[in-house]
């Protein structure tokens, strides 16, 4: 059964970090955001207690990520433990892509905004994929842009891993990752682009993963019924079928889809940037402006 979870307060300190506010609750613990002398971060808390101990996994790999890439991932500022649990400190983001996309005109990114934010989001799976490790779990609630105040709203970083598993060619653990693959991390990925681009995917609402399967195996034989006259139909059925085409072991080729993304907006004649909710976006600026002169802004210093 799950244990109870942490739960700070307002003010409490935790080592030098002083709690400022609840930013949410997943399975395992608790995220706040933090102050100290030096900003604003994420505290990320796990009791000591709780059976499946996500947070060394998700500071593992966090720390290998950053030796060898920073452009997608948090900045492991603190870890340690305090009374009954754990925590870890790390870079304070900002909007997730799933709140990025409700905000948007219609429900959905501009068409060159949304590409954009693709082929950021498929980087930080192919940094994920070169050490190693999986995500399964890819989903605009899991990819955040980064906050104004570090000037980051043009920065999209990948969150929560707590699904991560290694990935390696040995039959053990090929059973124990339930046989998921990176493709299957591409195939997720894109499902995102469509619903970032303005598609509605037809397992949107349905919790059985089983039901979830079931469903994306019905409409392989049709994709071109996923996408929505705004999404760019021909590039995203020509990279469906190459992640269709990948077997077990093989490494998607990362670069020929960020070619046919980089086509489909010369194709379409949308340009990267800016981006929506940037500032002098006129038709965005009622929409996106808690983004950018939001709680996140105010800084407390
Ligand atoms: N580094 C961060 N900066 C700002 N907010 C964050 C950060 N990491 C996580 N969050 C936010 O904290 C909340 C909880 O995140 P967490 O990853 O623990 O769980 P979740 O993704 O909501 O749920 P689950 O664990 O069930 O998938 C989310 O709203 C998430 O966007």
């Amino acid at each position: 059964m799950a244990q109870q979870l942490v739960q700070l307060m307002p003010g409490q300190q935790v080592e030098r970090w002083t709690i400022e506010k609840k930013l949410g609750e997943g399975g395992f613990g608790a995220v706040y955001r933090v102050y100290d002398a030096t900003g604003r971060y994420a505290l990320k808390v796990e009791g000591v207690n709780e059976q499946i101990q996500v947070l060394k996994l998700e500071v593992h790999v966090l720390t290998e990520l950053t030796k060898r890439s920073s452009r997608h991932f948090c900045k492991i500022e603190d870890k340690g433990r305090f009374g009954g649990f754990n925590y870890v400190v790390m870079t304070l983001v900002g909007k997730s892509l799933e709140n990025l996309v409700k905000s948007g005109p219609g429900g959905h990114m501009t068409l060159g905004c949304s590409l954009g934010v693709g082929i950021q989001a498929l980087e930080a799976l192919e940094d994920l994929h070169q050490i190693g490790y999986l995500h399964r779990d890819v989903k605009p609630g899991n990819y955040a842009i980064g906050r104004p105040e570090l000037n980051e709203i043009r920065k999209v970083y990948i969150l929560d891993f707590g699904m991560c598993r290694k990935f390696t060619n040995d039959q053990v653990h090929k059973k124990y990752t339930r046989q998921r693959t990176k493709k299957d991390d591409c195939e997720s990925w894109l499902y995102m682009q469509i619903e970032l681009t303005g598609g509605r995917l037809p397992w949107h609402d349905i919790a059985d993963m089983k039901q979830v399967g079931r469903m994306k195996q019905q409409y392989r034989a049709s994709p071109f019924m996923l996408f929505t006259p705004t999404c760019p139909t021909n590039e995203l059925a020509q990279i469906l079928r190459i992640f269709d085409g990948l077997k077990y072991y093989d490494a998607p080729p990362y670069q020929q889809v960020y070619g046919l993304i980089r086509s489909a907006m010369a194709a379409n004649r949308v340009q990267e940037f800016p981006y929506d909710w940037e500032p002098g976006m006129e038709r965005n600026s009622i929409r996106y402006q808690n983004i950018l002169s939001g709680p996140s802004a105010h800084m407390l210093m």
